[in-house]
C-alpha cells in the first residue's frame, strides 16, 4: 500500500524504466511535448557524452571522482552502476520541482527505481516494454551508438530488468510512440486525479494543513 497519506505536494515524481533502447528517451520527449506541468529530471553519469547529447542537458558529465564526491555529499536520490558506468540523479532538483506542483520523470534504471521506492514510494513506477526482445535489439543496433559489446551487455541486461516488471505500478509497451505517450498521459491523468483526492480529504475533511 503506497503512502499516499504523506503526500503533501500538487506535483509528483513518475518513475519510467525499461530495457535500454526500449525508447524511453524517445517517448519522454514526446511526452514533454504534449504536457505541460512535466519536467525531466537530468542525472549525473560518467559515461562518455554522445554525438549530439548536451552537458546539463542530456545529463552532468563527470568524472568518478566528481560522481563520488556528489555520493558522499548525499546529493543523490539514488544512484547505481548501470552497463558498466555510473548514473545518479540529484536529489534537490526533483523535490523543489514536485513542491512547485510538478510531475517530475526520472528516467533511470530498475535498480534506482528499487532504491526510490525503498525512500519514496508514494513514486508512481512505469516499466516500458518493447513489443519483443527482436525488436528491442533491432532499435539499439539502430541507434548505432553502442558498440557490439555494449550492446550484448545492454541486451543480457534487459532479461534481467523484465524480471522486476511486478514491482512496477504500469507497465506499457512501446509499439509505435503514439499510443505509449497517449497511455502514459492517461496514466499521469489518473495519478493527478488521486493527488487532488487525498489533498481534499487531508485539507477539507481532516482540517490539516498542506506545507
Ligand atoms: N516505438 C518505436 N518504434 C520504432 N523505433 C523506436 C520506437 N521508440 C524508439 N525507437 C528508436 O529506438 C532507438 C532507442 O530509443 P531511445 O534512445 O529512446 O531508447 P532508451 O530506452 O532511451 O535507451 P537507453 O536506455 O539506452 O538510453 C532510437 O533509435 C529510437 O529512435
Ligand atoms: N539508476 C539510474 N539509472 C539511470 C539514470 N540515468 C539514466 N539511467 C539509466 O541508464 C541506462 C543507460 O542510459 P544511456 O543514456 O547510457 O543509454 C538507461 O536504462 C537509463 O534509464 C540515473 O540517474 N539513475
Amino acid at each position: 500500500m503506497k503512502r499516499w497519506w504523506n503526500v503533501m505536494s500538487k506535483g509528483f515524481l513518475l518513475v519510467i524504466s525499461g530495457p535500454s533502447g526500449v525508447g524511453k528517451g524517445t517517448v519522454c520527449d514526446e511526452l514533454l511535448k504534449e504536457v505541460n506541468d512535466v519536467v525531466m529530471s537530468v542525472s549525473a553519469t560518467t559515461r562518455d557524452m554522445r554525438p549530439g547529447e548536451v552537458d546539463g542537458e542530456s545529463y552532468f558529465f563527470v568524472d568518478d571522482e566528481r560522481f563520488e564526491e556528489m555520493v558522499e555529499n548525499e546529493e543523490f536520490l539514488e544512484h547505481a552502476n548501470v552497463h558498466a558506468h555510473k548514473y545518479g540523479t540529484p536529489k534537490k532538483f526533483v523535490f523543489d520541482k514536485i513542491k512547485d506542483g510538478e510531475v517530475v520523470i526520472l528516467e533511470i534504471d530498475v535498480q534506482g527505481a528499487l532504491q526510490v521506492k525503498k525512500v519514496y514510494d508514494e513514486a508512481v513506477f512505469i516499466m516500458l516494454l518493447p513489443p519483443s526482445m527482436v525488436e528491442l535489439k533491432n532499435r539499439i543496433v539502430g541507434r548505432k551508438t553502442e558498440t557490439e559489446e555494449a550492446i550484448n551487455l545492454r541486451m543480457n541486461n534487459a532479461f534481467k530488468e523484465l524480471d522486476f516488471v511486478t514491482d512496477y505500478d504500469y507497465f506499457v509497451v512501446n509499439d509505435t510512440v503514439h499510443e505509449a505517450v497517449q497511455n502514459i498521459k492517461s496514466i499521469i491523468d489518473a495519478e493527478k486525479h488521486r493527488v487532488k483526492r487525498f489533498k481534499y480529504i487531508k485539507e477539507k475533511v481532516l482540517g490539516e494543513k498542506d506545507v
